[in-house]
């Protein structure tokens, strides 16, 4: 596959993805989605890669999640909402490689999910983290409210997603979604120690550990799936499209309004 909107390159044993739409804060769309999951594919069945960095181009964002330029009611792509975003969390935690998170920015929404599903997280100190879908009318009811409760904890992730507010990186150090937090200038070397040290140990060691470490959450995958039906009811209604609209019309959104 001939990428458009991702980046790919292969150093030293790391691959680095990074999703290369600046001009919408590294939002995806469902090329985007299809272009990443191909990504982290090719990274898997490459024998001479140890470990995957996910990170945005430029220094103002991670990823915004999905783009709400082409939204209404449906993303337009593949899968139940038009997005394949449950396979793109899927195939992060699936691939037998531990995958870095390399929070160069803004990670919000869809962006705060993968930060959460990723193995690790490393962020600079510019980032601020967080949830907005019941800002905008949506919500990721799977690995981005579950599986983030499992690691932030039930009351934090709870407030993540009913107040939608910005975390700083050194917060999102402090409640466990992040491993470290490093001056924005510092962010790749602080990156590339990491993979380094990862590749210096046994490959199999860690697939091994990895796969291990996610048995336990794959309840979730299920559960995701089952909801993504749910979602696209609510992305159906009004309520719904009035976050998208509010958000494309830079104003307050009124759910309340919506409210049978
Ligand atoms: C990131 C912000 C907080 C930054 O705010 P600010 O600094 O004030 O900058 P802005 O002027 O708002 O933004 C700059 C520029 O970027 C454009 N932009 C930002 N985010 C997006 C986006 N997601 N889509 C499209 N465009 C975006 C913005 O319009 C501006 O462009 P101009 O041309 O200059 O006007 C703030 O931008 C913000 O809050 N963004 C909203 C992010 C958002 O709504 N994200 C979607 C959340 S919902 C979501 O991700 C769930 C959908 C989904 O992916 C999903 C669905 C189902 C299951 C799972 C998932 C999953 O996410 O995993």
């Amino acid at each position: 596959m001939l990428y458009e909107k991702v980046l790919y390159e292969v150093n030293n044993g790391t691959a680095r993805i990074t999703i290369n739409r600046p001009e919408v804060y590294n939002a995806f769309d469902a090329q985007t989605c299809e272009e990443l999951i191909d990504a982290f594919k090719r990274a898997e069945v490459d024998k001479s890669v140890g470990v995957v960095v996910l990170t945005g181009a430029g220094d103002k964002a991670f990823c915004t999640g999905g783009d709400q330029s082409g939204k209404d009611g449906d993303y337009g792509g593949r899968g139940v909402i038009g997005l394949p975003v449950e396979e793109l969390q899927s195939v992060i935690r699936d691939i037998n490689k531990p995958v870095i998170a390399r929070v160069n920015g803004f990670a919000v929404g869809g962006g705060n999910v993968l930060v959460t599903v990723c193995d690790l997280a490393i962020a600079s100190d510019k980032a601020q983290l967080g949830q907005v879908g019941p800002k905008v009318g949506s919500v990721d009811p799977g690995f981005g409210t579950a599986y983030l409760a499992r690691v932030v904890g039930e009351k934090r992730a709870r407030e993540i997603w009913y107040l939608c507010r910005r975390y700083t990186a050194q917060e999102a150090l402090a409640m466990g979604l992040v491993n470290a937090v490093v001056p924005h200038d510092q962010l790749d070397e602080e990156v590339q120690k990491w993979c380094d040290e990862i590749n210096e140990k046994s490959p199999t060691a860690i697939a091994l550990a990895k796969r291990s470490f996610n048995v336990d959450s794959e309840m979730i995958r299920a559960m995701s799936s089952l909801s993504m039906h749910a979602l696209k009811m609510y992305y159906d209604t009004d309520e719904s499209k009035e976050g998208g609209n509010a958000f494309r019309e830079k104003r307050k959104p009124e759910f309340r309004k919506y409210v049978k």
